[in-house]
């Protein structure tokens, strides 16, 4: 990747996403042509790091792609599968499909690989066929849209071949893996996979793999930076690779730049519930259901931040257990209306907390406005859990963190809650106030021409409490 002035990849890291791989958009599309986006992905700058895996058949790349692509976890990662260019078959070419050569060269499309690299590189979602081994086809099944992402990562036997391909990479991995393991997953998976019978299998190899292994595969090994012995069992080798990606993109992470930030560990779960609560069509009580239990993670890892004295108690066995007593001296302040859906959360972690509520109006996104504050008169020997469940401009935020630290609440006291953030309002709330700590589930693209937060999941107070007029809550909240 390109190398730049920290100063620049500090301002372009608000328009980069950090949250979690995207491997495929599962939209359905009936053509293989390329759609523009209209989202401010659409304006990123940097090119992505693109990384090629090449190896033989059944070499085990796919899989290394896949530890490679969770271990990225905090990265938007995309696949894109060399099988997905194989040509279709004439009608002719179908009755004859054993003397198909699917390991040469000429079996891909290159130039449609080339056109969707050169769209996915300069910030254009693509439309990927999706290949179907059995019937020979790249129609059968919908295309998957592929999103722009941080990484691109290209995987297939002859990805290598095409000087013009290999010059797009920025790393190219070799997936080393002996002949008869090769052949042996190859059987398998035929077999198993593709319902294939084993002379069929066994021909086809014969025929046409391992020759084409040895006069166009093996000699592309010398192009790759990094050889992988075992594939997915060479843990190490994966692990160094993910150290130096995480190297090369690192440089515009948000955590790093702003050690106050914290982003909660990424899991499936964790992506699972933000999928439900994004997605447009989920019902209010599966919102509600899935937005609980991700404010509940935030909140629970927000106290882990609160300072602990250390306590010791005597265990039913006589023994002594050295522990910790938790910070008693603190208060939530809910940020009216969506904050209040947080506040439940708070109340069931810590029996009889003080809440606390400010509202905030928004006229525009530059004219925001304190209009209502009910803080508790101790607040400011309180450590305080602020909770809004969006941070995007961050304009709110610095309203309601301005009226605490007026309040007399030390920076360092405050603890901002919330589930996703833009890396905009990350900027202004970090920048303004050093010492206080943010804790999110994920971090967006960034903020659309409406200042609204991309992808985002909406106005969250109207999909937590189905509501859809804001103008009748503020004047029922503040009578
Ligand atoms: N380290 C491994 N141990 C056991 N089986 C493996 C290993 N790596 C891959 N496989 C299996 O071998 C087959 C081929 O692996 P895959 O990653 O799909 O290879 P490729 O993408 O190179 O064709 C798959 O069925 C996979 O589950
Ligand atoms: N219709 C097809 C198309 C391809 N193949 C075989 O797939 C192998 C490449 O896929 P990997 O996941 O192993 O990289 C290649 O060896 C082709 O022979 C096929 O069998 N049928
Ligand atoms: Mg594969």
């Amino acid at each position: 990747m390109d190398s730049k002035s920290v100063v620049d990849l500090i301002e372009s890291s608000s328009e980069v996403h950090f949250s979690g791989f995207h491997m495929d958009g599962l939209e359905q599309r009936s053509t293989g042509m390329e759609q523009p986006t209209t989202s401010a992905t659409g304006n990123i700058l940097r090119q992505p790091f693109v990384i090629g895996v090449a190896g033989g058949a059944a070499s085990g790349k796919t899989t290394v792609c896949n530890m490679i692509i969770q271990q990225l976890h905090d990265q938007r990662v995309v696949l894109v599968n060399q099988d997905s260019f194989y040509h279709n078959l004439s009608a002719e070419e179908l009755t004859r499909v054993h003397d198909y050569n699917f390991d040469h060269p000429d079996a891909f499309d290159t130039e449609q690989l080339l056109r969707i690299m050169h769209n996915l590189r300069h910030g254009q979602a693509v439309d990927i066929s999706n290949y179907d081994f059995k019937s020979y086809k790249s129609d059968v099944f919908p295309a998957r849209r592929v999103n722009p992402a941080d990484v691109i990562i290209l995987e297939g036997i002859l990805i290598f071949h095409d000087s013009r391909v290999r010059e797009l990479m920025n790393m190219k991995i070799f997936v080393d893996t002996d002949a008869d393991v090769r052949l042996a997953r190859r059987i398998r998976r035929d077999t198993v996979e593709k319902g294939r019978d084993i002379g069929t299998v066994l021909d086809q190899y014969s025929k046409f793999v391992k020759p084409a292994f040895d006069d166009f595969i093996l000699p592309t090994k010398k192009y790759a930076d990094i050889i992988i012995p075992r594939g997915g069992d060479n843990h190490v080798a994966v692990d160094l690779i993910v150290q130096h990606i995480r190297t090369k993109l690192g440089q515009h992470d948000l955590c790093k730049i702003y050690p106050n930030l914290y982003v909660i560990q990424s899991t499936f779960q964790i992506r699972g519930m933000h999928t439900l609560i994004r997605d447009s069509q989920t019902t209010k009580h599966d919102f509600v259901f899935y937005a609980d239990r991700l404010i509940r993670l935030v909140v629970e890892h927000g106290l882990g931040h609160l300072p602990f004295t250390e306590k010791q108690v005597i265990t039913p066995t006589g023994s002594v257990y050295t522990g910790v007593d938790f910070c008693k001296r603190l208060c939530g302040v809910s940020v009216i209306r969506s904050g209040e859906s947080m506040e439940n959360a708070l109340r069931a972690c810590c029996k009889g907390i003080k809440i606390g509520k400010i509202l905030i109006h928004r006229e525009g996104d530059n004219g925001q406005q304190l209009i209502y504050e009910k803080l508790p008169n101790d607040i400011s020997d309180r450590h305080v859990l602020l909770l809004d469940p969006i941070l995007g401009t961050g304009n709110s935020a610095v309203q309601a963190i301005s009226l605490l630290l007026r309040k007399g609440v030390p920076e360092s006291n405050i603890i901002f809650l919330n589930l996703i953030s833009a890396p905009q309002g990350v900027h202004v709330v970090c920048k303004r106030f050093p010492r206080i700590k943010i804790v999110t589930s994920e971090i967006d693209i960034g903020l659309n021409e409406d200042f609204r937060v991309i992808p985002g999941m909406g106005e969250f107070g109207d999909r937590y409490f189905g509501t859809d007029d804001d103008e009748q809550q503020v004047v029922a909240l503040t009578q």
